[in-house]
């Protein structure tokens, strides 16, 4: 398609600017010896009324009929563009009485605002242009006006507004380069339909006049005797739907190319795993993954955030994910969950879901599976809930549609779900919109509604860290209810060691897309084996801590998610690394009970604060 395009494109170019100079001659010469010819050997379009060359005309004719129609949609979308984006950073009134005009001016079709404003301003090429940007502008208005709002609402635009950024700052900075991308699209492609419009009002004897020409002058004046030379007619019919075709087909290779540039390059891919998928699902495991890898193509290369993931998660278990922010928990947990965005890419050594081995399933049957049997909780329940729908509708939907639950009865669970959150005023709050909730009681919500239909896995993604301790504790303490009424397997992503080490059966810690140790979570906090687990219990702060001392950190960086270098990822960091830690990466090895770590060279455990004390008292 882009070859075809680049062709048309570059004929029009060519014509555009070699046809006058070409063909002018010729196509202005009047021959009274060769008047309304048709096609012949030396005037192959025939001629006409003055016996002028109507192929020449109509190859000359290609820069006035392009360009009226380029600048017709460059000056409708500037006008558009700037009214649309003006909603996004105006207050509210002026906002609104914005959005009002372009909804009156879109109530009239264009064409016809064209044509009565070609009228109003005199028949002729200028005139024809102003009408059609005019006619045109409020089409660019509406559609920037609804990509604006998506952008107004956004916490960045808060913060510069917070700024006190002035109003066209806002505007050149912070809406226009974040939806300029549908709009040059939207751009090209209405050059297309300008020329056609153009066409028709030169058609119409409201466009460019004699002596001046273009197609659409061509075409009306082929029209007059077109059931005896239909050519005078049709070749300017086409040269019209040929320039709009190719601009049309430049807007779907713009687009094309805008979800090209974020697809891996080929060499990229992720690795196979040849052996996946012949071994037996484990009894009890609701979840199984082996292996699993994710890539990301950016602009700047690939991302390999998650480089190798193997865990499993029992029913009624509650196993905590920790490691430093970038680790990778986040893109594991979506990966699991089938939400990864559309050009990341996923490969899996096992993908076990209730027991199913995820490829073997139709891609409805995967569905059904995640949205019955998985739920996810986000750290931000604001924007896990429709702001426009009501608590209610969203808790009952998934029982309604998944288990065909009558309305009623799917509103009476959802009253005892929210009696289960400690959410007794239930009926009132099933009426209200998420926006009429405390964050404290939007993460209750979506807490009773992800148990709504009781799955057996449910992935919390930081659901306490924008809480205050309390709800935090209350939050906790509602989770572990539901997996223990609904032996729920849960997924807790937390960057809060105490919490995890309390609350959790078990403990993953992850460190540059893998995970280094799988250990039993009250062993946290003295039974922590990789050097990586045990410098991250150390910088937790707590009351004991002398506070005149610095905390303690992690000296150096995370590995760079865009590398590939060799070994373990923590090597670089390590204080106990060995020569081998640069070159091989050690992969989760056995420790003991329920205890697992990729490490070359394990610390030995830590003595226990009792052990400590007992020796500190005997010395
Ligand atoms: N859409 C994306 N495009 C490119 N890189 C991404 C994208 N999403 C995440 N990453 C990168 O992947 C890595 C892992 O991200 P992820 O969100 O999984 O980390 P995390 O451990 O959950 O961090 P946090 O604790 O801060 O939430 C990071 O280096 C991040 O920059």
């Amino acid at each position: 398609m882009g070859v075809i395009t680049l062709v048309m494109l570059g004929s029009l170019a060519v014509l555009a600017v070699a046809g006058a100079v070409l063909w002018g001659q010729q196509a202005d010469r009047p021959d009274p010896s060769a008047v309304l010819r048709g096609p012949t050997t030396g005037h192959l379009l025939g001629t006409d009324r003055l016996g002028r060359d109507l192929l020449a005309r109509l190859l000359s004719a290609t820069w006035p009929s392009l360009l009226p129609a380029i600048a017709a949609t460059l000056l409708g979308a500037a006008a558009g563009i700037t009214l649309g984006a003006l909603t996004a950073v105006v207050g509210g009134r002026a906002a609104r009485l914005l959005g009002a005009l372009i909804n009156l001016l879109l109530a009239f079709p264009a064409l016809l605002v064209a044509m009565f404003l070609a009228a109003l301003f005199g028949a002729g090429a200028g005139g024809a242009v102003f009408a059609l940007a005019v006619a045109s502008a409020p089409g660019f208005a509406r559609i920037t006006q609804t990509l604006a709002a998506q952008v107004a609402g956004t916490d960045f635009m808060a913060a510069a507004r917070v700024l006190g950024l002035r109003r066209h700052r806002l505007l050149l900075r912070h809406v226009l380069p974040h939806i300029a991308e549908p709009l040059m699209l939207n751009t090209t492609v209405a050059v297309g339909s300008a020329l056609v419009a153009l066409s028709g009002l030169s058609f119409l004897g409201l466009g460019v006049q004699p002596p001046s020409y273009d197609w659409g002058l061509l075409l009306s004046q082929g029209l007059d005797r077109i059931y005896t030379e239909p050519l005078p007619a049709v070749a300017p019919g086409i040269a019209i739907v040929y320039a709009a075709v190719a601009f049309q087909l430049l807007g779907e290779m713009l687009a094309g190319a805008a979800v090209r540039q974020a697809r891996p390059h080929p060499g990229e891919e992720p690795v196979t795993h040849p052996a996946r998928a012949d071994r037996p699902a484990s009894v009890g495991h609701v979840l199984e993954v082996e292996d699993l890898r994710v890539v990301l193509p950016t602009a700047d290369g690939v991302v390999r955030p998650v480089r190798g993931v193997t865990l499993t998660l029992q029913r009624g278990e509650m196993v905590g994910l920790v490691g430093e922010s970038g680790s990778g928990k986040s893109l594991t947990a979506l990966a699991i969950a089938d939400l990864l965005p559309d050009d990341a890419r996923a490969t899996w050594g096992t993908h076990r879901f209730l027991g199913a081995d995820a490829e073997s399933l139709t891609r409805e049957e995967r569905r059904r599976q995640l949205a019955t049997g998985m739920a996810l909780i986000f750290q931000n329940p604001a924007s896990a809930f429709n702001p426009s729908l009501r608590i209610g509708t969203q808790m009952t939907e998934a029982v309604r549609t998944h288990r065909g639950t009558p309305r009623a009865e799917a509103v009476e669970q959802a009253l005892a779900r929210l009696q289960m959150v400690a959410l007794p005023a239930g009926r009132r709050l099933l009426r209200s919109r998420p926006f009429q909730l405390s964050g404290g009681q939007r993460q209750r919500v979506a807490i009773a509604a992800a148990s709504m239909l009781r799955p057996d896995l449910i992935i919390a993604d930081e659901p306490t860290t924008a809480l205050d301790v309390t709800v935090q504790r209350q939050i906790m303490d509602l989770l572990r209810r539901v997996r223990h009424d609904d032996a729920t397997a849960i997924l807790f992503i937390s960057h809060d060691i105490a919490l995890v080490a309390d609350a959790c059966d078990r403990v993953l810690v992850m460190y540059g897309g893998t995970i280094v140790e799988n250990l039993p979570a009250h062993e946290l906090a003295v039974g922590a084996r990789h050097p990586y687990t045990r410098m991250l219990v150390a910088s937790v702060p707590d009351l004991a801590a002398e506070r005149d001392r610095p905390l303690r950190t992690i000296e150096g960086e995370p590995p760079d998610p865009y590398g590939s270098a060799p070994g373990c990822p923590f090597h670089d960091r390590c204080p106990h690394r060995l020569d081998r830690c640069a070159v091989v990466s050690p992969v989760l090895s056995p420790l003991g009970p329920g205890h697992e770590v990729a490490c070359w060279q394990p610390l030995p455990a830590a003595p226990s604060r009792e052990r400590r004390e007992t020796e500190e008292a005997q010395k």
